[in-house]
């Protein structure tokens, strides 16, 4: 074999998730370890990824591994067996936080630097940049992605529909995009003939040149695309909208991607901040200048810094700000109770989650009162925006999704080697003049080139030949698996597809695609025929872009399942390991200040189940350790039953929560080993483990139930602590035992 994957790593994360390991992750090395497979776990939350870059600040007991640097490493390797839990892909608001809680609690770890003012600030704040954002899944995603809603679940969804919103065709809710001047308009695509050094440089109107990044290997066969969003058409594009919706008496609202996968939407965060309460920002210019206001994390962070403001001047700007309210449309809130608007934290508007959480309650967003009403939806950039249109006009006209007899949309994404926007990080610029942009070939040659004004964001995407190459395989394989049509979204109008359309041409054909339905639609295209055989419930898959997998795999779980947290999410990693997501949904905030309250954390670990089997699975074959295929194989056998017997948490508090959704799955799973006959030892093990979770069944909800309805202290929101959270997380003594026995 020479290859020793016998080990599973497991990672620790953030919020919600981060909770439930506490629970489950003993449980899951009690049955592990009866096939001998141990179980590693690798800390990759946000404060342990500040913990790990600042060695020098911290004590030897305070200094933590650079865990998600070995990850990284480990991805690359055939024997990798990683489960990855949804981590915090940082904004600046969240990354401020971490620090100023890792400070409170004595690690000497530095400020973020915003705006640096000598060379050990840029260090430092170099430092951060490569925690913050989506710093975590690019390095771990050496795949490309196949999530799907596998059968059981998909069944279980049809037999206990969520709700889902009515629709009416005079909904007012539409989407709002650029015709012009933003990313997709001004997209520029070369696939290079040979292997090159690229720089990328300004050159000002006077002819100055300004190196905006000096190297950028790229490999023969690898397609970059450079565009650029102009500041201009994009401010008078966000006047014009906000202008719109006060006319047409819609809630305005903003939908991005402002924390993950592109630098830039930060950026055009704070221009929309600016626009909306433009009044404010130019009569109080300085004022807000001083105070440090950092209009890109959000309106929340003008409201935070008020208090660095004096008295008089303050009252003045809340007055301005009131008016700004009273004068623009009415604003969709996150959380009407406490006047969160929509534009007060870039983090609280995840596009890929938001659209369809609005699309599932009737295309309507909350007002300050806390109605739902008709919105509009603000996209600035136009390259993905029509498929949220697509499935807004379907509702129009079709009425809400039936989830008891629509079909199913899984995906197949390409995002292996930092693809399309993953890459672009490091190549995104804030242009500091007018002039142009270039990419410069080695002999001199200019690859590309834009001509850009002042304040305008120009960014450059790069995506291998080799994942292009694997993604096309991965969909070919899918599409032989479940024998079912199988689309392409890609857009003949648009540069960047325009050269992927090329090599799913040249590649499809080193496949046999015999019987096989694969074709090549533009995301309108392909969403409306998606979404017309859903309705009839039929099947097909996506094949998509980094962007649109993101995006495809929260809106169609959201409205086939209710949630992505029920996804099956598997990478598999180009150099032959495997790594298994759990779900496909995010670290769920808002579970972590329930559990705060009350004592009831509503997690659904379905997905770290589904991971775990599958993982499994892979262990069992590539390390031909059969008692892992019978235990992977007897997981999911429990999870069908416990979807059946629905074990899943509750929302409410003193009814089953994430802890005793686990009790009910380890009962099971024992179960489903005791009743299994290949395997005698698992057989004995799990018979007596089984018995004793059934017979104790009353006494251990007891004890976990007992256990919600007051406050819980976990010590620390990125950095809890350990003793306390295991402790609130496991308070079933009587579980305990047996688990520990
Ligand atoms: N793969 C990753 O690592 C990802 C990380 N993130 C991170 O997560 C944070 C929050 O992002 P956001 O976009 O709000 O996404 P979330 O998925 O956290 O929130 C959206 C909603 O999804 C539902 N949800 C998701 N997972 C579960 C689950 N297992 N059990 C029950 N419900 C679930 C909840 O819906 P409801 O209220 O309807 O129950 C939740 O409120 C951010 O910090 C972001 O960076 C986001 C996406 C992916
Ligand atoms: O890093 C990303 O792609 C964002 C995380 C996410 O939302 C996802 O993978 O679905
Ligand atoms: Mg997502």
């Amino acid at each position: 074999m020479g290859v020793d994957n016998s080990k599973i790593v497991y990672t620790r994360t953030d919020e919600a998730p981060a909770l439930a390991t506490y629970s489950f992750l003993p449980i899951v090395q009690k049955f592990t370890k009866a096939a001998n497979i141990e179980i590693e776990t690798k800390d990759i939350s946000l404060a342990s990824r500040i913990l790990a870059n600042f060695p020098e600040k911290l004590t030897d007991k305070q200094k933590q591994a650079d865990a998600l640097a070995e990850l990284g490493q480990l991805a690359q390797k055939p024997e990798a067996n990683i489960i990855k839990l949804p981590n915090i892909s940082a904004s600046i608001p969240q990354l401020k936080a971490a620090i100023a809680e890792l400070q409170l609690q004595g690690f000497a770890v530095p400020n973020y630097p915003e705006e640096p003012e000598n060379d050990n600030e840029k260090e430092i704040k170099s430092r951060y940049d490569r925690i913050k954002g989506s710093a975590v899944n690019p390095v771990l995603r050496e795949g490309n992605s196949d999530r799907r809603a596998p059968k059981p679940v998909k069944q279980y969804a049809k037999k206990n529909p969520h709700a889902m919103g009515e629709w009416s065709s005079d909904s007012k809710t539409h989407v709002a995009t650029m015709t012009s001047g933003d990313f997709c308009s001004n997209e520029k695509s070369v696939t290079m003939a040979e292997a090159d050094e690229v720089k990328i440089e300004f050159i000002d109107q006077n002819g100055n040149t300004t190196i905006l990044k000096e190297k950028t290997s790229l490999l023969s066969g690898e397609v970059i695309d450079a565009t650029v969003m102009s500041k201009k058409a994009l401010i008078s594009f966000l006047e014009e909208q906000i202008a719109d919706s006060k006319e047409k008496d819609v809630l305005f609202s903003l939908h991005m991607k402002a924390t993950m996968m592109k630098v830039s939407d930060p950026i055009i965060f704070g221009h929309a901040v600016e626009v909306f309460f433009k009044d404010v920002f130019e009569k109080h210019a300085e004022t807000l200048e001083e105070a440090g206001v950092e209009v890109n994390n959000g309106f929340g962070d003008l409201i935070n810094k008020l208090k660095r403001v004096p008295d008089a001047k303050r009252e003045e700007i809340k007055a301005d700000i009131q008016a700004c309210y009273e004068k623009g449309p009415k604003l969709a809130m996150v959380n009407s109770d406490e006047g969160i608007t929509n534009l007060h934290v870039p983090s609280d508007i995840i596009i890929d989650a938001s659209m369809p959480a609005m699309i599932r309650n009737s295309g309507k967003m909350w007002d300050t009162q806390g109605n739902l009403q008709d919105t509009k939806a603000v996209i600035p950039d136009s390259s993905y925006a029509g498929i949220y249109q697509e499935t807004i006009d379907f509702c129009k006209k079709h009425g809400a999704f039936d989830p008891t007899t629509m079909g199913t949309v899984p995906n197949v994404g390409l995002m292996a080697k930092k693809a399309e926007e993953y890459g672009s990080h490091d190549k995104t610029f804030e242009i500091q003049g007018n002039g142009s942009v270039r990419v410069i070939g080695s002999a001199g040659n200019i690859i590309t080139e834009h001509t850009v004004e002042k304040g305008d964001i120009w960014r450059m995407c790069q995506t291998k030949d080799a994942p292009i190459k694997d993604w096309v395989k991965l969909a070919v394989n899918r599409a032989k698996a479940t024998n079912t049509p199988t689309i392409f979204w890609l857009d003949k109008n648009r540069a960047h597809d325009t050269e992927l359309i090329k090599k799913v041409n040249t590649y499809l054909p080193e496949h046999d695609t015999t019987g096989l339905d694969i074709r090549i639609m533009s995301p309108v295209e392909a969403t409306r025929f998606s979404l017309e055989r859903i309705a009839a419930g039929q099947d097909t898959i996506s094949v998509t872009g980094n962007v649109l997998r993101d995006y495809n795999t929260d809106l169609f779980p959201i409205l086939e399942l209710g949630t992505s947290a029920k996804m099956l999410s598997i990478v598999p990693l180009m150099n032959g390991g495997g790594l298994f997501e759990t779900g496909a949904g995010g670290s769920a905030p808002k579970h972590v200040q329930q559990f705060n309250k009350e004592g009831h954390l509503r997690w659904d670990s379905l997905g770290e189940f589904l991971a775990l089997a599958v993982s499994l699975e892979h262990l069992g074959e590539t390390n031909n350790n059969s008692k892992a295929l019978i235990i992977a194989e007897a997981l999911d056998q429990a999870t069908i039953k416990f979807l059946d017997h629905k074990k899943s948490p509750s929302r409410k508090v003193n009814e089953l929560d994430n802890r005793g959704s686990h009790f009910y799955l380890a009962l099971y799973w024992a179960q489903e080993l005791a009743k299994q006959t290949q395997d005698n030892d698992l057989q004995s093990e799990f018979a007596i483990i089984a018995k004793e979770l059934a017979n104790n069944e009353t006494k251990i909800i007891t004890e976990l139930n007992n256990a919600q309805g007051s406050t819980v202290d976990m010590g620390g929101y990125y950095w809890p602590d350990v003793e306390k959270v295991s402790k609130a997380m496991r308070p079933s003594t009587t579980l305990n035992s047996i688990i520990e026995a």
